[in-house]
């Protein structure tokens, strides 16, 4: 490896206190209701625990159910229920709460005058529709462009759940940023337009490479042990594991949860938590896509900066930890990519992925008009 910066978390002082920023940059919309609400019922998911017996399986079976919500079926459920007044109600309190980036588009660029935003994007679900095949989210050209033109005016970086390179192959941008794994894959090139912050050097972060071994273990158990489960997909992401049930007849759910868990009772360094009909398995280690954001704006010069401005798209819960970080630090603002109500911490919404194009195309306008009536911004 040559120019290149292997960095441990420790070298960097990656801390989320380190890269504190007193200054309220953005003002985040008042939680609104009680206990910190949105106005929108919470509908908390239960821990996942590994250990235990029988009683457990339910839970998992829950929070399968709960964290794959399916837009039609929660439309068609609005339709058909006795209180679609009170549902209704629920989703323009949620709206909000948590208000279209679209259509306060103008406050979002009025706040970004005179700072540097560096924009971070999911990848599934955020650039690229949802889709039954995970081998098969291609994002579309159209999306592609706006992307490359993101970066042309602001640090743009993928964050996604996806191993680094499959997500790059997806997005096929040399001049991103790209951490995968959850974060847990980061590397900055030496190279590239918007690279200059990043001193010249290669930076390659990778803070759970040492579960390496563990992980391709996993992998190898959870497919022998889901083999018979018609549907069910085994995804390696190289530091973490996705174990996708779209696919898999409800029925069956419970019988792959059984699998998984029975599997990961091995593996009391492995964490799991659900994702959009996907069981993501990782290593117990304090690092998630909020942390790769902040360490990401650190390696580019960007901490400690009152005149930076990140925003992070985003429609996972995996997500949440990034939307969290921005909402702690009052300082710029997450938008989640969402149809339905969902308990977040973004403080505005996008609701799929062509809007996520819209909003970008929209910036990218803003920005050359204000460079052009004001070429120093
Ligand atoms: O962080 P992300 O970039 O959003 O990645 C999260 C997971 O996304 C993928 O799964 C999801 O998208 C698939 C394709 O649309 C869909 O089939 C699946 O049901 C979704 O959960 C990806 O395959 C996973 O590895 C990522 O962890």
């Amino acid at each position: 490896m040559t120019n290149q910066n292997v960095v441990v978390p420790e070298a960097m002082g990656i801390a989320v206190a380190a890269v504190a920023n007193p200054t309220p940059l953005f003002p985040y919309p008042q939680p609104r209701g009680g206990g910190g609400g949105l106005g929108v019922r919470r509908k908390c998911l239960p821990q996942l625990e590994l250990g235990g017996t029988g009683g457990r399986i339910n839970v998992w079976l829950e929070s399968m159910k709960a964290s794959s919500p399916t837009h039609g079926k929660a439309v068609a459920a609005v339709a058909a229920a006795p209180a679609v007044a009170e549902e209704l109600d629920e989703h323009s309190t949620w709206v909000m709460g948590n208000p279209s980036a679209l259509s306060m588009f103008e406050e979002i660029a009025n706040a970004s005058k005179g700072k540097q935003i560096v924009m971070f994007l999911d990848y599934d679900g955020t650039l690229s529709p949802i889709v039954d095949d995970p081998d098969r989210a291609f994002m579309s050209d159209a999306m592609r462009d706006a992307v490359r033109e993101s970066a042309r005016y602001f640090p743009t970086a993928i964050v996604s759940g996806r191993c680094r390179d499959k997500v790059y192959n997806f997005v096929r941008l040399a001049e991103l940023y790209y951490a995968g794994s959850h974060g847990m894959d980061i590397k900055i090139p030496a190279k590239g337009p918007s690279f200059k912050k990043a001193n010249g050097k290669a930076v390659l972060f990778q803070p759970a490479s040492k579960f390496l071994p563990m992980i391709d273990k996993v992998y190898k158990a959870l497919l022998e042990a889901t083999k018979f489960i018609p549907g069910a997909k085994v995804e390696n992401n190289k530091f973490c594991v996705s174990v996708h049930f779209r696919c898999v007849d409800e029925k069956r759910w419970s019988a792959l949860a059984d699998q998984v868990k029975s599997v990961l009772k091995q593996y009391p360094k492995l964490r799991l938590s659900p994702g959009r009909k996907v069981l993501e398995i990782r290593p117990i280690i304090k690092w998630d896509k909020g942390k790769a954001m902040e360490f990401l704006l650190e390696a580019l010069g960007f901490a400690n900066c009152n005149d930076v401005l990140p925003v992070y798209i985003g429609d996972d819960r995996t997500d949440e930890d990034a939307f969290k970080v921005l909402r702690n630090r009052e300082q710029g603002f997450g938008i989640l990519v969402s149809k339905i109500p969902k308990e977040t911490s973004a403080c505005y919404s996008l609701q799929e992925p062509s809007e996520v194009m819209d909003f970008l195309q929209r910036l990218v306008a803003w920005k050359r008009r204000s460079l052009k009536s004001c070429p120093k911004m």
